[in-house]
C-alpha cells in the first residue's frame, strides 16, 4: 500500500452505512464527458441503472436519436447497445436526482467572461446551480460527485449547499467526492476503457471513505484496483489541473524549440524523438504543432494561474502562464510565417485550409488552433476556403464570426465538401488538423488546380517533404527551416538543393 492510499486503511463500513449500494447513477450533464462516461459505466456495470440527464432537452433529443449530439469513435456502438437497457437520457433532472444512490456533476466548467477573474477564472455557476437542485431534489442520502474540472476546494461550496439542505430534512445525507476524468476526446471511449488511472478523492472521515468506496467498487467492475488512487478530496481536484497544465507545458516546450529549429536547420521532429528517448522524459505528447487547442489546457492552466494569483503566489503564476503565452505565440507566428512566405501579402489571395476542429477524430471545435491562424489571415483580408471531414459548415461559421465578425466571414470564407475543391486555384493549402485523411490526399492533382507558385504549410507535420517539393510545392512546416535556408554544413542562405533532414 502506498502512503497516498492510507485511505484504503478504513474501507471496512462504519456500522451503521450511510449509503446504499449503487444501483442507480445519475449524471448532470450530458456533454463530451457525462455522455461517454456514462455509456461505458452503462456497459462495464450490467447491475446499475444510469441516466444522463441534461437542462439542454434538444441534446437529449439527439442522445436518444440515431445522430448522437457528439462524434466520437466507439461511441455510437456502445450507446445504441445500452440504451433503454441500462442507459437512459433524460431531461427529468429532479426525477433523476431523486431515483439516484450516486450523482456525478459533469457540466461544463468555462473560463468566465464577466466579473471578477473574467479570462481567467473558471465560471462555477453551472456547478452550483446543479448543487442547488440535487439539494431541492434529493429526497434521501446521496454520494455527489465531482467530474467536472474545478478548483480547487470548490468541494466545499457544494458541500456547503448540501449541508443547508441537511440542516432541514433528517432524512437527507450528503458526502461530496472528486473524481475528475482525464479522458482525452478522439479517443474518449478508448480512455474510459482502459484508463491509466482513476482518482478518487474524498473527506477523511468514516462516512467520507464509505462514499469513496462505494464509487471505488462502481470502477472496479472494469478497472483493476490498482489503478484506482484515492487522495484526499483537495489532492484530487489539485490533480486534475495539475495534469493538465504539464501535458499543455510539455506542447509549449517542444512549440519553442520548435521556433529554435526554423531559425537554426535543426529540425524538431529529430529533436522531439531524440529527447523523447530518455525514459525519464518519455515520447508522448512531444508533437510540435500550430498550437494546443481543446475546452480544457487553455481553461485549465488559466484556472491554475488564477488560484496561484489569489494565493498570492505571483512566481508561479507567472511560470505558469508562459505556457498560455509560448501557445499564442505559436499561433501568431505560424500565421505570420504563411503571410511571409506568401511574399508578404495574402489580400485577395485563395488560402485553403484543411482541418478545424482542434485534434483528429472530434467535430470538436472548442479553442481551436483553426480558429485563431484564420483570424489573423482574414485580418490580412486573405480568402480563406476550408473543409473538415467533422465539422459542418455552419459551426466553421459561427466560431469565426465570434472573433473576426460575420461581415468578413460572409465575405471572405467558404466552406467545401471535400479537400481537393477547396484546394482549387488557391495559392497555398494550410494543414491545421492532423486528420489521417490529409496525409494521403492526391497532392500531385492538387498542385495541377493550383495557382504557382503553390504553397503548402504543414502546422500537424503530417506531410512527407520531400515528395510535395518533388512534385513543385514550397513546403514549410512547423519546426524545420525551409529547404533553401541551410546547406549540409548549416550555413544560411546557400541552398543545399535537398533536404538534409530526413522526414518522419
Ligand atoms: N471535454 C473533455 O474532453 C473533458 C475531459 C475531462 C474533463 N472535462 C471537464 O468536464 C466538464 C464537462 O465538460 P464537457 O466537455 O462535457 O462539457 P459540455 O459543454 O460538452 O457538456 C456540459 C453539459 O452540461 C449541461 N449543463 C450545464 N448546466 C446544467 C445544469 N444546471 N443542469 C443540467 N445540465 C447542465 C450543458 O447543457 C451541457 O450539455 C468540464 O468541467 C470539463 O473541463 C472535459
Ligand atoms: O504532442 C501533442 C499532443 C497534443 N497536441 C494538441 O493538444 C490539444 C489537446 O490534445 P489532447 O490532450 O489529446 O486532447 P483533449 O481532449 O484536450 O484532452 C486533454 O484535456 C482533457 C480535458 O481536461 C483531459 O481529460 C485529457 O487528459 C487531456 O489530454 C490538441 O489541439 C492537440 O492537437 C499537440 O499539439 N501536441
Amino acid at each position: 500500500m502506498t502512503q497516498k492510499d492510507t485511505s484504503l486503511e478504513f474501507f471496512t463500513f462504519p456500522p451503521s452505512s450511510m449509503f446504499r449500494e449503487v444501483k442507480n447513477i445519475t449524471c448532470v450533464g450530458a456533454g463530451y464527458v457525462g455522455g461517454p462516461t456514462c455509456a461505458m459505466i452503462a456497459c462495464k456495470c450490467p447491475d446499475i441503472r444510469v441516466t444522463v440527464v441534461d437542462m439542454n432537452a434538444e441534446k437529449i433529443a439527439q442522445w436518444n436519436s440515431d445522430e448522437l449530439p457528439i462524434f466520437e469513435p466507439g461511441l455510437e456502438e456502445v450507446v445504441k447497445r445500452q440504451r433503454g437497457t441500462n442507459l437512459f437520457f433524460s431531461s427529468d433532472v429532479p426525477k433523476a436526482i431523486r431515483e439516484a444512490d450516486l450523482i456525478f456533476i459533469s457540466v461544463n466548467t468555462p473560463t468566465k467572461m464577466y466579473g471578477r477573474g473574467k479570462g481567467m477564472a473558471p465560471d462555477l455557476k453551472y456547478v452550483e446551480s446543479v448543487a442547488r437542485t440535487i439539494a431541492e431534489h434529493a429526497g434521501g442520502p446521496k454520494i455527489v460527485v465531482e467530474k467536472s474540472t474545478v478548483p480547487v476546494r470548490a468541494a466545499e461550496s457544494i458541500k456547503t449547499i448540501l449541508m443547508e439542505a441537511q440542516k432541514h430534512n433528517r432524512e437527507l445525507h450528503f458526502q461530496v467526492l472528486s473524481n475528475p476524468e482525464f479522458l482525452a476526446e478522439g479517443t474518449a471511449m478508448k480512455d474510459l476503457a482502459k484508463p491509466d488511472r482513476v482518482l478518487i478523492g474524498g473527506e477523511s472521515s468514516p462516512e467520507g471513505y464509505e462514499a469513496v468506496s462505494h464509487l471505488v467498487r462502481v470502477y472496479e467492475h472494469w478497472v483493476d484496483r490498482s489503478r484506482i488512487i484515492t487522495t484526499n478530496t483537495w489532492s484530487s481536484e489539485l490533480s486534475k489541473l495539475a495534469a493538465n497544465a504539464f501535458l499543455a507545458q510539455r506542447i509549449s516546450s517542444i512549440n519553442a524549440i520548435s521556433a529554435i529549429c526554423e531559425a537554426t536547420g535543426a529540425d524538431v521532429s529529430e529533436v522531439a524523438h531524440a529527447v523523447g528517448y530518455d525514459s525519464r522524459i518519455g515520447n508522448k505528447f512531444l508533437q510540435a504543432s500550430v498550437g494546443f487547442g481543446g475546452s480544457c489546457f487553455q481553461k485549465d492552466v488559466l484556472s491554475l494561474v488564477y488560484l496561484c494569483e489569489s494565493l498570492n503566489l505571483g512566481k508561479v503564476a507567472n511560470y505558469w502562464r508562459g505556457v498560455i503565452e509560448i501557445n499564442d505565440w505559436q499561433r501568431r507566428r505560424f500565421a505570420d510565417k504563411i503571410v511571409g512566405e506568401l511574399f508578404n501579402t495574402v489580400a485577395g489571395k485563395k488560402i485553403a485550409i484543411l482541418g478545424f476542429s482542434f485534434k483528429k477524430n472530434t467535430g470538436d471545435t472548442r479553442e481551436s488552433s483553426a480558429i485563431y491562424v484564420a483570424k489573423h489571415l482574414l485580418e490580412e483580408c486573405a480568402e480563406l476556403s476550408f473543409y473538415d471531414p467533422k465539422v459542418t459548415e455552419a459551426q466553421i461559421r459561427s466560431e469565426l464570426a465570434l472573433v473576426s465578425g460575420k461581415e468578413t466571414v460572409d465575405r471572405l470564407v467558404k466552406v467545401h465538401s471535400n479537400a481537393a475543391q477547396a484546394c482549387e486555384k488557391a495559392h497555398a493549402i494550410v494543414i491545421l488538423t492532423e486528420w489521417d485523411e490529409f496525409k494521403t490526399l492526391d497532392y500531385a492533382s492538387i498542385y495541377k488546380t493550383m495557382q504557382h507558385p503553390s504553397a503548402i504549410f504543414d502546422g500537424r507535420l503530417i506531410l512527407d517533404k520531400k515528395q510535395l517539393r518533388e512534385i513543385g510545392f514550397r513546403v514549410f512546416a512547423i519546426g524545420s527551416a525551409p529547404e533553401q535556408a541551410y546547406n549540409m554544413f548549416g550555413t544560411a542562405g546557400c541552398g543545399s538543393g535537398g533536404d538534409s533532414s530526413p522526414n518522419r
